[in-house]
C-alpha cells in the first residue's frame, strides 16, 4: 500500500508540541479540528461514491474530527449517521458534536453498519489496548470499507506497543504528519493506503518517509573511476559476495573488485584471489569496502575487518562483520546493515519502537544503521531517520540483503555521505524490486 514520499513523521508528544506551537502562532485547535474533519470528509466522500456513511466517534479529539467530518459529509448531500462510544470528554469534541446537530446513535451490539465506516474512535491519545467487548463489536463491521482518522483505532501511534486495532483500514488519513505507527509493523499493515492531510501544522521532523529514488545519469565527462570504485571482500560463500559486487555496478558505481573469489557473476567485475586485499585497500581511488555477505564469524573475518578499518575507507558491514567491527569502529565512516536477528545480537537491550532502537544503535555505534525488514529503518548518528515502509515483499528472499550491501557501497563510492548513501541504496533496492515484482530472486535485482 502506498505511503507519502519524504513526509514528516511525528510522535504523539511531538505532534502535541506542533499543535501547541500552531495555537501559539494564532491558529486555534478548533480551526485545526475543522480542517482535519473537512479533509477526512473529502476523502470519505470520494470513497463512499454516493453510498451511506457511518461515523464512529470516540470521546476525545479524534472523535471530534469525526463529528466535523459528519457535518461536512451531510452538507455535501451524503447520507451520514453518527454513533458514539461515549459522551465527548474534551471541550473541542463537545463543540464539534453540538455543531453536528444531527442524531447520535449508541455504538452498541445492534448498530446497523454502512458501506463506508469512518473510524474516529481513538487517535494519538489512546492510552491502553481496546477493551475486548468493543473490539468484538467493531469486528462486526469489518466487512465494510473503513477510513481511519489519523490512525486505525486501537493502534498505539508511537509504534512502541504492538496493540492491534479491531478494524483494519482501507485508507488512513494522517493528520498534520505521519506517526510512527504508519511506518512500523505490526500497525503499518493495518493502515491501508496512508494519505497525509497537512491541516496547516508546521511539522518539522528529522524523521521522514523515504524519498523517491532518483537515478542520476553520469556526467558527460564521467570515467569509470570518477563514478566510484568499491571493493567487496568475499568469505566462504562466494555467491553472496558476487551479488554484492554486481550490485556495486548496477547501482551506479564505475568499478567493482571482488577480492577472495576466482570468478564473479558479471565479467565486468575484477575477481582476484585474497592476496591482493591489502594492496586494494591502499588504492587511493577506492571509495568503499563491503564485508560480511556470505562471511560467517571467524578469525579470518576479524582479520579482514581489522584491515578494512585500518584503511580508513568508508565501510559497509553486513551480517557477522557488524559484531566483529563494532568494538573497534571508533567513528569510522560506516553503514551497518543488520536484519532483526543480527540487530539483536549487535545491539542487545535496546528499548522502544523500531525507530527508537535504530536511532539508539546509530548513536551508540557512530555509524549509519539500516535496520532491515519489511519496515526498514535507516538511522544516522545525528538523529536523521528514514522509514522505508512499505517496501516490496518480493524482497523477502535469500540474497537480497547482499545486493543491498553492494548498493550501499556504490552510493558511498559515488560520493554520497553515509546516511544519504544508505537512503539512496534502500530506495534503489525497493524501486528495483517493485519493477521486477512476482517471482523475484536476488539475482534479478542485479540483472540488466
Ligand atoms: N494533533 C493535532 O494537531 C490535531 C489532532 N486532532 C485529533 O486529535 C486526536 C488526538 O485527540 P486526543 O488527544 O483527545 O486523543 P484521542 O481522541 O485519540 O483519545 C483520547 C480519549 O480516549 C480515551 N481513551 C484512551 N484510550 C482508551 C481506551 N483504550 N479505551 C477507551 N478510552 C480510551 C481517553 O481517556 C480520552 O478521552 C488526533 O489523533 C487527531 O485525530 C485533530 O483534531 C486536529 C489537530
Ligand atoms: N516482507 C518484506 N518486505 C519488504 N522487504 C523485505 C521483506 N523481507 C525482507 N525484506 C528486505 O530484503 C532484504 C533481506 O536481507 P537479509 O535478511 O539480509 O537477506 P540475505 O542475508 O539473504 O541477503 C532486506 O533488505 C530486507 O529489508
Ligand atoms: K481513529
Amino acid at each position: 500500500m502506498p505511503s507519502p514520499v519524504d513526509a514528516p513523521i511525528l510522535t504523539a508528544d511531538a505532534m502535541r508540541a506542533a499543535e501547541a506551537a500552531c495555537a501559539a502562532s494564532g491558529t486555534s485547535l478548533a480551526t485545526l479540528m475543522e480542517r482535519a474533519g473537512a479533509a477526512v470528509a473529502d476523502f470519505a466522500w470520494r470513497m463512499a461514491a454516493g453510498n451511506p456513511v457511518l461515523v464512529l466517534c470516540g470521546p476525545g479529539n479524534n472523535g471530534g474530527d469525526g463529528y466535523v467530518a459528519a457535518r461536512w459529509l451531510a452538507r455535501r448531500g451524503v447520507h451520514v449517521r453518527v454513533a458514539a462510544l461515549a459522551e465527548p470528554a474534551s471541550e473541542l469534541a463537545r463543540a464539534a458534536r453540538r455543531a453536528w446537530g444531527g442524531p447520535v446513535e449508541v455504538l452498541g451490539d445492534d448498530l446497523a453498519p454502512a458501506p463506508l465506516v469512518i473510524d474516529a474512535l481513538f487517535g494519538v491519545g489512546l492510552s491502553r489496548p481496546l477493551r475486548k467487548d468493543l473490539a468484538a463489536r467493531l469486528r462486526g463491521l469489518a466487512k465494510r470499507r473503513v477510513l481511519a482518522v489519523d490512525v486505525p483505532s486501537g493502534v498505539e501511534a508511537d509504534g512502541v506497543q504492538p496493540w492491534a486495532p479491531a478494524l483494519s483500514a482501507d485508507v488512513t488519513v494522517a493528520l498534520g504528519a505521519l506517526k510512527p505507527a504508519h511506518v512500523l509493523l505490526p500497525a503499518a499493515a493495518t493502515c491501508g493506503k496512508v494519505v497525509l492531510a497537512p491541516i496547516g501544522i508546521e511539522a518539522q521532523s528529522s524523521l521522514r518517509t523515504l524519498p523517491r529514488y532518483e537515478c542520476d545519469s553520469p556526467g558527460a565527462a564521467a570515467h569509470k573511476f570518477s563514478r566510484g570504485m568499491a571493493l567487496v571482500r568475499a568469505g566462504p560463500m562466494r555467491g553472496a559476495a558476487g551479488l554484492a559486487a554486481s550490485a556495486v555496478l548496477r547501482a551506479g558505481a564505475g568499478y567493482a573488485i571482488l577480492s577472495g573469489a576466482s570468478g564473479a557473476p558479471l565479467s565486468a567485475i575484477i575477481a582476484e584471489d585474497g592476496d591482493h586485499f591489502a594492496e586494494r585497500l591502499a588504492d587511493e581511488r577506492l571509495g568503499a569496502v563491503v564485508i560480511g555477505p556470505g562471511y560467517p564469524a571467524s578469525d579470518a573475518l576479524d582479520r579482514d575487518v581489522a584491515a578494512a578499518l585500518k584503511s580508513g575507507r568508508a565501510l559497509v558491514l553486513d551480517a557477522a562483520a557488524i559484531v566483529s567491527a563494532l568494538p573497534r569502529l571508533g567513528g569510522a565512516p560506516a553503514i551497518l546493515t543488520p536484519h532483526a536477528g543480527e540487530f539483536a545480537r549487535a545491539f542487545p537491550g535496546l528499548e522502544g519502537s523500531k525507530i527508537d532502537r535504530a536511532r539508539a544503535a546509530a548513536s551508540k555505534s557512530g555509524a549509519v544503521v539500516i535496520y532491515k525488514g519489511a519496515d526498514t529503518i535507516v538511522a544516522a548518528p545525528d538523529g536523521r531517520i528514514a522509514a522505508a515502509w512499505p517496501g516490496c515483499p518480493w524482497l523477502a528472499t535469500a540474497g537480497t540483503g547482499d545486493v543491498l550491501a553492494g548498493a550501499c557501497a556504490a552510493m558511498l563510492a559515488r560520493g554520497d555521505e553515509a546516511f544519504d548513501a544508505a537512503v539512496a541504496a534502500v530506495s534503489w533496492h525497493i524501486s528495483r524490486a517493485r519493477a521486477i515484482g512476482p517471482g523475484l530472486v536476488a539475482d534479478d535485482l542485479v540483472r540488466a
